[in-house]
């Protein structure tokens, strides 16, 4: 082996070792077998679902990496934002139909009732678990689906905080049709996300699948573009934008939101109260200032 394979190989393997990946805005991009992370801009994370060859379904893994990869995010103070996209022919296809089954047989191969709803409790918690964590991620996730959102990708991308879609993009709330209420955050979110309880039940009860042109003006994205590309391309800027802002600010507004999007008013305002108590002290809000009255760009330190 030449002297430079010898380097490239050594470097490849440890990297794969330290859960490194050598990119240019970071030196933190742990790799899945699920999921692809990438750190296109300084600051911004994009998430992509990595089974192209299986439509992005959802495996027992998946659901797993999906808790690991977004608590990370969370954690990693050289990300700011979060794109999540997926790769290949359809965003998702949903939930893997043959590994749902072969999971869920296994609570068949129990012999007592209570024994197998355990079990199934257990699972149930785990594959919501991968959806929360989008929830639970205190940095903005952006979501971009192209082609087909079906079933678990309509959960997937209700916990995000913002949705785009290209122009031939299509959701499906598919449960009914395999015989399932939906039961990873669906029917939770859905209805609080578009604001309409009544389109919300409909699209539940009927399965029926949902164009991208209405999804924008039912609200359950906020714009089409006309192709995965551009579409990844403008939700970058987006993303640029919300990332050279404070990260503080940034933060516990995602966090005030999601407290409050389940609770009455005063709870989250003393929610934000609280926080805030805090937060004001910060230097970011002086920093934040400055920009704004003398019209330059702010650094913030990484939160
Ligand atoms: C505790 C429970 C937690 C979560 C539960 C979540 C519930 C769900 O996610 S419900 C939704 C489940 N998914 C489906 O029902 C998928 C339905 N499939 C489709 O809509 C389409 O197949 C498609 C994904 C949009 C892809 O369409 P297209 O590109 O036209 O390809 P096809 O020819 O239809 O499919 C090719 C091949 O893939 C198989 N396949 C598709 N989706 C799945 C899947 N989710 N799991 C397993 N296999 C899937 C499809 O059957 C075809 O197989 P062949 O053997 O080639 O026929």
């Amino acid at each position: 082996m030449c002297s430079l394979t010898k380097t490239l190989t050594y470097l490849r393997y440890s990297n794969r070792v330290l859960g490194l990946s050598p990119r240019l805005y970071s030196s933190n991009t742990p790799q899945y077998e699920t999921l692809a992370v990438s750190v296109p801009k300084k600051y911004v994370y994009h998430v992509e679902l990595n089974r192209p060859k299986n439509f992005n379904t959802f495996t027992p893994t998946m659901w797993k990496e999906l808790v690991t990869c977004f608590s990370a995010l969370s954690d990693n103070p050289e990300c700011r934002v979060v794109i999540l996209s997926g790769q290949g022919k359809h965003f998702t296809g949903g939930i893997d139909l043959n590994g749902f089954v072969e999971s869920a047989s296994k609570a068949h191969e129990l012999s007592d009732v209570a024994r197998k709803a355990r079990f199934l409790y257990k699972m149930i918690g785990q594959y919501q678990d991968g959806i929360t964590a989008l929830e639970n991620c205190v940095k903005p996730v952006l979501a971009v689906v192209h082609s087909a959102c079906v079933g678990a990708g309509v959960d997937l991308i209700t916990a995000a905080d913002v949705r785009y879609c290209t122009e031939e993009a299509w959701f499906q709330v598919k449960e009914v049709d395999v015989g399932l209420a939906a039961d990873v955050g669906t029917l939770q979110r859905l209805p609080k996300v578009i604001g309409s309880t009544s389109i919300a039940r409909e699209l539940c009860f009927t399965a029926r699948k949902l164009p991208a042109k209405e999804a924008l003006e039912i609200g359950l994205v906020s714009k089409v573009f006309p192709d995965r590309d551009s579409a990844i391309q403008q939700v970058l800027e987006v993303a640029q934008s919300i990332a050279s802002k404070s990260p503080v600010a940034v933060q516990v507004t995602k966090q005030s939101l999601i407290y409050s999007q389940s609770r009455p008013t005063p709870e989250g305002l003393e929610h934000i109260r609280v926080m805030n108590q805090t937060m004001l002290q910060s230097d970011d809000l002086t920093k934040s200032a400055i920009s704004q009255a003398t019209k330059t760009e702010a650094e913030f330190d990484d939160l």
